[in-house]
């Protein structure tokens, strides 16, 4: 979802590899992140020997469950970082340590510069109250309020005035779309639009990032589908970071520049979504993604080749971050291979070959 230099959907590249050191600019900067439940639970993560052990014997050895196993990620400013797993693979602990929600037994989070691991609890709660918001599945609206006056209650919270509250509220209101709807209250409306109220509760504060636990994943089909482009709308127009829990990987591609995949707590894969099909670490991620139609996934970079000394190089350009569905056909019209250039030099070539091979459901050159 970040802004396209072009109108042809592009990827964004492996900006951030997670072997790198810190990195400066993130939003969110986690290092060696551990959550471990049960009794003493601190001995866990100093342990090597602990460390090792596998859901189960941890379990037996010492009544522990490691919900969160040394995991490190940056997030950075504006992006939308998705963090996905199967039920019980960790992703809602792992969010909620980044808030404190849920209190972590070892490692670092940094959020906009600040550790919050040392925050006390009225600093906390201004961090919560300013510079996080929260949407979950469940809206957690209140019941008795207009739509208006529950967008607004964040900022009652704050102090501020009513004719001032009200007045953003509104701005809101009409950014979600609900526009015409300020003053009905929860239950008049559908799921979808209660989880737009949830939307717009959380943007209202103006927060530096917004964590989402997913949001979506009891409305039906149809209806998640417009809330995913809502997100995407919003994200655009709004430019806000963004941690997003899904167990959908199609909700994953969709709406994140970088997935995280977990299983067992700890982190298997990180990255884009062309890496995650392109490149999947193991066969974990390897089953999650092999349903993925790779034409919408796959970047040109990932089906270029070499040139072939018969090959003309004077063919059309496109750059290695073209989404190859949207390459398709300029590749397949063209006379001559298309050539894969970035500022200035070229990767490679691509033609109908690579293209068909990806298209018709071949491997593509991955
Ligand atoms: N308060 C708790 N006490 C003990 N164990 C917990 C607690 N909360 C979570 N766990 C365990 O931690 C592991 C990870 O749970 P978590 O809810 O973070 O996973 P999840 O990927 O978000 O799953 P789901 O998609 O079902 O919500 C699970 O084994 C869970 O049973």
């Amino acid at each position: 979802m970040t802004p396209a230099p072009t109108d042809v959907p592009q990827r964004r590249g492996a900006s951030h590899d997670e072997e790198q050191g810190q990195d400066r600019d993130a939003v969110i900067s986690v290092r060696g992140l551990w959550k471990v439940f049960g009794p003493k639970a601190d001995r866990v993560p100093k342990s090597s020997e602990l460390c090792g052990l596998g859901r189960r014997e941890l379990m037996e050895r010492t009544g522990c469950t490691a919900a969160v196993r040394d995991v490190r990620f940056d997030v950075a400013p504006g992006e939308v970082f998705v963090v996905m797993g199967l039920s019980g693979s960790g992703k809602s602990t792992l969010v909620r340590c980044l808030t404190r929600l849920v209190e972590p037994t070892a490692g670092e989070v940094v959020l906009e510069g600040e550790d919050i691991r040392t925050a006390d609890a009225r600093r906390l709660r201004e961090l919560r109250r300013n510079r996080f918001s929260m949407v979950f599945q469940h809206f957690g609206l209140l019941p008795h309020r207009r739509v208006v006056d529950n967008v607004a209650y964040g900022l009652e919270i704050r102090g501020m005035g009513r004719a001032e509250r009200v007045k953003r509220a509104l701005e809101v209101v009409e950014l979600v779309g609900l526009a015409g709807y300020e003053n009905s209250y929860p239950d008049q409306l559908s799921g979808g639009m209660q989880q737009r109220v949830g939307l717009a509760r959380a943007l209202a504060g103006d927060p530096g990032i917004l964590f989402f636990d997913e949001p979506f994943s009891a409305l039906d089909p149809l209806i998640r589908r417009d809330m995913q482009n809502e997100v995407i709308r919003l994200h655009r127009e709004v430019g806000k970071t963004m941690v997003f829990i899904t167990h959908d990987l199609s909700e994953a591609l969709k709406l994140g520049d970088r997935i995280l995949i977990m299983r067992d707590g700890r982190t298997v894969q990180c990255g884009t979504g062309d890496e995650l099909v392109g490149a999947p670490a193991d066969d974990y991620v390897r089953e999650f993604v092999k349903d993925v139609p790779r034409a919408d996934v796959l970047t040109l970079r990932w089906i270029m080749r070499d040139p072939r000394p018969d090959d003309a190089l004077d063919g059309p350009e496109l750059g290695p971050g073209v989404v190859v569905r949207e390459a398709t056909r300029a590749v397949l019209a063209a006379e001559k291979p298309v050539r894969v250039v970035e500022e200035g030099r070229l990767l490679g070539v691509v033609g109908d070959e690579e293209i068909l091979a990806v298209v018709a459901g071949g491997e593509g050159g991955a």
